[in-house]
């Protein structure tokens, strides 16, 4: 988005100057040797832009949530290098990554991953927490404000509809003003109205709090919410889309079948 290099993004703080937020260039990911080798990732160069929302697509075992996790440092690389920021994972040692994803990147999974014994204002603050940073009070009470928690803070998750569980979780990633938050089927287990508004959430701290956003999904509802849609195919990124309408990436989806790309 060409807008964005000139909002106030949320990362701004750690971050620089330049526009985009994480960076691939020609990843390979490859599991096992010989004849089972699998290229889940076949030279893939990728720029996420700041504060966009950017989406993920392609059939199963396409390589979507390998890319998310060489972008955010959950998995290293075969080859190729990975930047968020200004900052290059490929060559950090673990305590050097576990710092960077602790301090630079939120993360919202399909299954909510709150703590049971703790209420929805303690989930929020976890994180800081653990990491002995005072959270900014201002900034939180503004993403609860922002994600319709304020009434809930004292309950436990399991007190909480699943919709309001993930509303927990999306304040918790916002919370410590990561760089970018990447997730990874979000929306996968709510129905579609606490769905909708999740999505509505995300879509909201991109417009209004300066977020980049990265979300793998399958739904292509849920992808019409991102600025940027990448399409994966047998590891590598076979299209991309800007502006996406539901309508326009299941068309783009059914081209896809009809060129053989499923695997
Ligand atoms: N730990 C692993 N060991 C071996 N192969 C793996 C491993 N993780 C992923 N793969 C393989 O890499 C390829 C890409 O997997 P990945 O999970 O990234 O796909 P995906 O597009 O996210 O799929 P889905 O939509 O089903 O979640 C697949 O062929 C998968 O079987």
């Amino acid at each position: 988005m060409e807008a964005a290099a000139t909002r106030t993004t949320a990362g701004d703080d750690g971050g620089s100057g330049g526009v985009s937020a994480a960076r691939a260039e020609r990843v390979v990911k490859a599991y096992g040797e010989g004849e089972t080798r699998i290229l889940a990732l076949n030279e893939v160069s990728v720029e996420i832009a700041r504060g966009a929302f950017t989406a993920i697509m392609g059939p199963s075992g396409s390589g979507k949530s390998t890319l998310m996790h060489c972008l955010a440092g959950l998995d290293s690389v075969t080859s190729g290098r990975v930047w968020v920021g200004d900052t290059e994972l490929t060559g950090l040692n673990d305590r050097q990554l576990t710092r960077l994803r602790r301090d630079n990147i939120g993360f919202i999974f399909q299954s909510f991953n709150l703590l049971p014994t703790l209420t929805a204002a303690e989930n929020i603050t976890l994180p800081m927490d653990i990491a002995g940073r005072k959270p900014d009070r201002e900034w939180v009470d503004q993403v609860i404000e922002t994600v319709g928690l304020s009434g809930r803070l004292g309950h436990r998750p399991a007190q909480l509809s699943g919709g309001q569980q993930q509303r927990v979780a999306v304040a918790r990633a916002l919370a410590s003003k990561p760089a970018i938050i990447f997730g990874d089927e979000p929306t996968g287990n709510l129905d579609s109205r606490a769905g909708t508004e999740i999505l509505e959430f995300l879509r909201r701290s991109v417009d209004d709090l300066g977020q980049t956003i990265v979300m793998v999904t399958h739904d292509p509802t849920a992808a019409a919410y991102a600025d940027r849609i990448l399409f994966l195919a047998d590891g590598a990124i076979v299209d991309e889309m800007t502006a996406p309408t539901a309508e326009k990436v299941l068309d783009r989806m059914r081209g896809f079948e009809g060129r053989g790309r499923t695997s």
